[in-house]
């Protein structure tokens, strides 16, 4: 196993990716507090944990986490620290996120609201939490799952692309920042992932329709191509930036489908 023993907290994983991610640390035998907003599905997460890796020398558990709230990250961060006897953590990862398609003209302003902050404040939360105590500890890895929509431009998505790019500019400087501490802060840029939870609660069919895409529905049904990337493969990119070499910075990963355009 190859995180035997590492504390990690990660959050957004009730469903898609973040589930996935989950899955893959626990597998690989670390000791995991697991958050979201929805505690049922956290549980879900917990037994298909357990279920699916009977032999795993990992732990996890869950803790109802909203992102948008300083006060439930630091919530969850203490007892992380607290379940495993730790003053500080090995890693925190961070797949909390939501994603509207919206016309800029169809003026969808709480789903803007809620982007920037889920996408952007739940980030703030988790470094500003995180990073003082691991700068203390002389060490830690601040994983943020962001999105190709980091770095590409697509239409119907400003807000969103928005949201991504500001975490990568927020994560690059504070990389630079703390170059030295022994803390080190990477992204995790994907494609498109199948079947999570992101376009369920989309409601500008206008906006969807305009790329192509089934609303509605776990990404990835009604889809034109085929060939997407799920959970799996993002958990095995996380997996990799955790056991890198110690003096080697896998800073960002940009993963996509093979045949995405
Ligand atoms: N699927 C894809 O194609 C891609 C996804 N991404 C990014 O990956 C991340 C995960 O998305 P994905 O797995 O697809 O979608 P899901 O909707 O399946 O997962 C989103 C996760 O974020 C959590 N979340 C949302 N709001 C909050 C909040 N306020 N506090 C805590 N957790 C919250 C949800 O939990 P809960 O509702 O229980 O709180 C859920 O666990 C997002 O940042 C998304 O932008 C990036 C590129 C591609
Ligand atoms: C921009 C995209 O559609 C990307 N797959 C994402 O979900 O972030």
């Amino acid at each position: 196993m190859l995180l035997t023993g590492q504390v990690i907290c990660l959050v957004g994983a009730s469903s898609g990716i973040g589930a996935g991610v989950a899955e893959g640390l626990y597998r690989e035998g670390a000791k995991v507090i697991i958050g979201a907003r929805r505690l049922n599905k956290l549980e879900d997460v917990v037994k298909l944990c357990n279920d699916n890796h009977p032999n795993s020398q990992g732990q996890i558990h869950p803790v109802e986490c909203d992102v948008t709230s300083r006060e439930s990250v630091q919530k969850l961060f203490d007892t992380a620290c607290e379940q495993y006897s730790c003053s500080s953590v090995d890693a925190i990862v961070n797949c909390a996120g939501v994603m509207y398609f919206t016309k800029m003209k169809n003026a969808q302003m709480d789903q803007w609201d809620q982007t920037v902050d889920v996408n952007c404040k739940g980030a703030t939360n988790c470094m500003g939490v995180a990073i003082p105590p691991m700068v203390e500890a002389k060490k830690g890895k601040i994983i943020s799952i962001t999105s190709d929509a980091g770095v590409r431009d697509f239409p119907n998505l400003a807000v969103y692309c928005a949201s991504k790019r500001f975490v990568e500019t927020l994560t690059e400087i504070t990389r630079r920042e703390l170059v030295g501490t022994g803390v080190t802060l990477h992204t995790i840029l994907p494609g498109d992932v199948k079947g999570t939870d992101l376009l369920l609660r989309n409601t500008d069919t206008e906006a969807a329709d305009a790329m192509g895409v089934s609303i509605g529905v776990p990404v990835g049904e009604g889809f034109a191509r085929e060939q997407l990337i799920d959970p799996n493969d993002i958990a095995n990119a996380v997996i990799t930036m955790l056991t890198s070499p110690p003096h080697v910075a896998i800073n960002s990963i940009l993963i996509e489908p093979r045949d995405q355009e």
